[in-house]
C-alpha cells in the first residue's frame, strides 16, 4: 500500500529517503516553534532554507529530492515562491533570450525571485490591476509606477524581506494606450547589501491566522514610484514591445500569460493529499487510542474509532486522502502533457486543462480545509491543543481556499468551460474530462438500474450515476441560460447553479480517476481489493452527502439513494479493521506529524503530559505579574464584593 500511495518503488524510496534525513537532523526541529515570536520564527526559518540549499548542494540532490526536502523542512518559506512561481513564470513566459539569461541565475539563487500579481484593490480580477508599466521610447525602458494606494502590491511571498526579484504584473501603456496586463521582471534589492531599491517602497503586511505556520513567510507590500527597467525585462513569450514602442501579439494565445497559476494549481491539487493524509493519520490513530464510555464489568471503554458516529465522520476523508492522492498523480500527468504541448506551440488542450486544475484546485482545498477541522473535532478537546498538530496545520492549510484562485471564482471558470463545451456540443465532439457530455442523450434519458445495496458494489453503477447528475445539472443550465438575451447576464443570475453543476463535473473527475487507478495500476490483488472499498466509500459518501443533485435530476429513486447509504454503512466495517494500515500507508514519521495524538507508537497520554510542561508558562510556579495584578485582587479589604 505504501507503494500504491507513492505512486512507484523509485517514488516511495525517494521521499522515505529525504523524510530520514530532515527527521534525524536537529537543525529542523519545529515543536519549539509555536513558542517563538515573530521576528525569531523568522530568522530561524531563513536559518533552514539557508542550511537546506547547502544540503541541497553538498549532497547533490536531484530535483525531485530537493522538492521533498524543501517539502518535509514543513515551514512556508521565501523559497516556495522562488521555486514555484518565480522560475515557472520565466520558464513559461520568457523569450528564448530572456530564459537564457534569467534562469541560470535564478537556479543557482543568484537571485531570488518571487510572484507580484495581487493588489491591495484587485486579487481575482486580474485584469483590473492598477500597477502601470509605460513604455519609454527615449530611454527604452518601462516605467513602473503605483499610481493609487489599492494598486500596491500585495501578499507576494518572500517579498517583504527576502526576494531581490519579482515578476510584476501591471498594465501595459504605450503611447497612452493600454495593451493589457503584462509580466515585467523588476530587480527590487541590492545584490550588494539587500537594501531596497531608489523609487520602491517594500514591507511585510502584518501577522496571519495561526502562529507558528504562515508567519514563517514575509508575504509582503510594494509600491513603485516611477522606476525605470530595461525593455527587455517585460516577459515578451506571448506579447512583443520593439524599441520603437510597436505591440505585436506572437500566435501564442494569452491565456499562457496565467501558465504560471495552472502550474501551480497543479501543485497544490497534488499537495491537498499531503495535508488531508496527515490529519487523518493523526485523528485515525489517535481514535484508536481514545477510550469513552461502554465498559462492561471493568473491562476497558470502546475505542471511540469503534463507534459508528466516528467511523462516518473519519473514513470518508481516509477514503478523500486517497483520492485526492490519485486525482493528484493523474493532473500531474495531464499538466506534464499539455507542458510539452506548449512548448511544441500546440494551445489544443489549454482549456480543458485550465479547467481541470481550477476546479480540482477547488474542490480538494475546500474538501481538505473542512477534513483538517473535521479531524481536529474528531480528537475532541485534545485536538483544540497545538501539541495535536492540528491547529497549525488548518491555519497553513485553510488560505489554499483563497490564494491561487478564490475557489468560487475557480469554479466559475470549470462552468464558463461546461457551458461552452455544451453550446458547442452540435458540431465538436466534447472529448477527455468532458467527453460524458457527447453521450447526453442516454444520460438524460436512462435511470438507475440498482435494486439492491449490493448493486452499488459496482463501478459501471457508480460512474453512471455521477456522470447523470453531472450532465443533467450542466445541460439544465445550458437551457436555462439559452433563455436571457444577455449571455453574461445570465451567467450571473445563474451563478449558483453553475458553480454545483461545476462541483458535479470535478467530483465526477476524482471518482472516474480512483475507479480508472483500480482497474490499470495497483501492485498486488490484496492492496487492490481494500482500495476497492475506499473507493465506494469515496463514491457512496458523496452520493449520500449530495443526494440532493442525485434526486432532483430525477436519476435516482429515494429508495436506491437510501440504498447507497445502507451500503456505505456496511463499507465502514470493512475499512475498520485495516484503518491503521490506511495511515501508516501514508509513512508519515512522528517529526512530520508533529502531533502527540497521532504518534505512531500510541503513547499518547505521558507524552501530552510531557509536553504540557515545555510550556514556557511552567518555567516557575508563581509567574510575572502575578504579583503585580493577582495578589493585589486577594489582599484587597472590601466589605462585600461587587460584580
Ligand atoms: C505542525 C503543523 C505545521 C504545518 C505547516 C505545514 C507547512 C508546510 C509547508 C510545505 C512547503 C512545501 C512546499 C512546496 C510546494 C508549494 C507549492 C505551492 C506554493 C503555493 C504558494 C502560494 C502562494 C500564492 C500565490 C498566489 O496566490 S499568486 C496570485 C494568484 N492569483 C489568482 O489566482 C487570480 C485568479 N484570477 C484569475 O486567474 C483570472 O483573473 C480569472 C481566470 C478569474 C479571470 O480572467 P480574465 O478576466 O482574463 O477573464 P476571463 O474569465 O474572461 O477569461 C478569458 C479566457 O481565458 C481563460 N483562462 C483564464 N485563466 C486561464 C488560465 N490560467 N489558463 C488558460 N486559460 C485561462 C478563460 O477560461 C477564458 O476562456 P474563454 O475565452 O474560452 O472563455
Ligand atoms: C497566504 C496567501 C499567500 C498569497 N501569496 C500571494 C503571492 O505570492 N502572490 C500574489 O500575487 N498573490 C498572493 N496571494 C493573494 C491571492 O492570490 C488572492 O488573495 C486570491 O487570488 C484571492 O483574491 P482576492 O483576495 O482578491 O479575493 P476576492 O476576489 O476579493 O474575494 C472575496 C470574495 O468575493 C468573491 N468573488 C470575487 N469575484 C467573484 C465573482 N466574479 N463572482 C462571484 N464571487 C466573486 C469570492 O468568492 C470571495 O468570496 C496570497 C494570498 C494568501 C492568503
Amino acid at each position: 500500500m505504501k507503494v500504491a500511495w507513492a505512486g512507484s518503488r523509485e517514488a516511495f524510496q525517494v521521499s522515505d529517503r529525504m523524510a530520514k534525513l530532515v527527521a534525524n537532523d536537529p537543525v529542523f526541529e519545529k515543536f519549539s516553534k509555536p513558542m517563538l515570536g515573530r521576528k525569531e520564527l523568522f530568522k530561524n526559518t531563513l536559518r533552514k532554507a539557508a542550511y537546506a540549499w547547502k544540503l541541497i548542494n553538498d549532497l547533490r540532490l536531484t530535483e525531485e529530492e530537493a522538492k521533498w526536502l524543501r517539502h518535509y523542512i514543513d515551514e512556508p518559506n521565501y523559497t516556495d515562491l522562488h521555486w514555484e512561481m518565480f522560475v515557472p513564470a520565466i520558464e513559461g513566459q520568457g523569450t528564448k533570450e530572456q530564459k537564457k539569461k534569467w534562469l541560470p541565475l535564478a537556479q543557482t539563487m543568484q537571485i531570488i525571485g518571487t510572484y507580484a500579481q495581487t493588489e491591495l484593490g484587485h486579487g481575482s480580477n486580474v485584469q483590473g490591476l492598477e500597477t502601470t508599466a509605460t513604455f519609454d521610447r527615449q530611454t527604452d525602458e518601462f516605467v513602473m509606477h503605483s499610481p493609487t494606494l489599492t494598486s500596491s502590491k500585495w501578499w507576494p511571498g518572500g517579498m517583504a524581506k527576502v526576494a531581490t526579484h519579482a515578476i510584476v504584473y501591471a498594465r501595459l501603456i504605450i503611447d497612452g494606450l493600454f495593451h493589457g496586463v503584462h509580466g515585467f521582471i523588476v530587480q527590487l534589492r541590492s545584490l550588494e547589501d539587500h537594501s531596497p531599491l531608489p523609487g520602491l517602497t517594500l514591507g511585510d503586511i502584518g501577522m496571519k491566522f495561526g502562529h507558528g505556520t504562515y508567519n514563517t513567510m514575509d508575504n509582503g507590500v510594494l509600491r513603485f514610484d516611477h522606476v525605470r527597467i530595461p525593455r527587455n525585462q517585460m516577459l515578451m513569450r506571448v506579447s512583443q514591445v520593439t524599441k520603437e514602442g510597436k505591440y505585436a501579439q506572437s500566435d501564442v494565445p494569452r491565456q499562457l500569460l496565467y501558465g504560471t497559476m495552472v502550474s501551480v494549481r497543479q501543485t497544490i491539487v497534488a499537495d491537498a493529499s499531503k495535508a488531508l493524509s496527515r490529519a487523518v493519520c493523526i485523528a485515525t490513530r489517535y481514535s484508536v487510542v481514545r477510550r469513552q464510555f461502554g465498559s462492561r464489568n471493568g473491562g476497558p471503554e470502546t475505542q471511540v474509532i469503534d463507534y459508528k458516529t466516528q467511523q462516518s465522520r473519519l473514513f470518508p476523508l481516509l477514503a478523500s486522502a486517497y483520492a485526492f492522492r490519485f486525482v493528484g498523480e493523474w493532473l500531474k500527468s495531464l499538466y506534464i502533457d499539455v507542458k510539452q504541448r506548449l512548448e511544441a506551440n500546440d494551445f489544443s488542450t489549454l482549456p480543458e486543462t485550465h479547467a481541470c486544475t481550477a476546479g480540482l484546485k477547488a474542490l480538494t482545498t475546500a474538501a481538505t480545509a473542512d477534513g483538517i477541522e473535521e479531524c481536529r473535532k474528531l480528537c475532541g478537546g485534545h485536538g483544540y491543543l497545538i501539541s495535536s498538530g492540528l491547529p497549525e496545520l488548518f491555519a497553513f492549510y485553510v488560505p489554499a481556499c483563497s490564494y491561487e484562485g478564490e475557489n468560487v471564482v475557480m469554479m466559475l471558470q470549470v462552468a464558463r468551460f461546461l457551458v461552452k463545451t455544451v453550446s458547442n456540443l452540435g458540431y465538436k465532439q466534447p472529448v477527455g474530462t468532458a467527453a460524458y457530455l457527447g453521450r447526453v442523450t442516454p444520460l438524460l434519458q436512462n435511470n438507475c438500474a440498482v435494486q439492491t445495496a449490493e448493486d452499488w458494489l459496482n463501478p459501471d453503477a457508480i460512474l453512471e450515476a455521477f456522470e447523470a447528475r453531472a450532465a443533467r445539472m450542466v445541460i439544465g443550465c445550458g437551457e436555462r441560460l439559452a433563455m436571457f438575451e444577455n449571455p453574461e447576464e445570465g451567467f450571473a443570475e445563474l451563478s449558483i447553479d453553475l458553480v454545483e453543476a461545476s462541483l458535479a463535473h470535478c467530483q465526477l473527475i476524482t471518482v472516474s480517476v480512483f475507479i480508472q487507478k483500480l482497474n490499470h495500476e495497483i501492485p498486488g490483488n490484496g492492496v487492490k481489493r481494500s482500495l476497492e472499498v475506499l473507493c465506494y466509500v469515496y463514491a457512496l459518501f458523496l452520493l449520500h452527502k449530495h443526494q440532493g443533485d442525485f434526486l432532483a435530476t430525477g436519476y435516482l429513486t429515494p429508495k436506491q439513494a437510501s440504498l447507497a447509504n445502507e451500503q456505505l454503512r456496511t463499507l465502514y466495517s470493512k475499512v475498520r479493521p485495516n484503518a491503521i494500515a490506511f495511515v501508516d500507508s501514508f509513512n508519515h514519521m512522528d517529526h512530520y506529524l508533529c502531533s502527540v495524538l497521532g504518534r505512531y507508537d500510541g503513547n499518547v497520554y505521558p507524552k501530552l503530559y510531557e509536553a504540557a510542561w515545555k510550556d514556557p508558562l511552567n518555567d516557575s510556579d508563581i509567574v510575572d505579574g502575578i504579583q503585580q495584578y493577582v495578589q493585589p485582587i486577594l489582599k484587597q479589604k472590601l466589605h462585600y464584593a461587587k460584580l
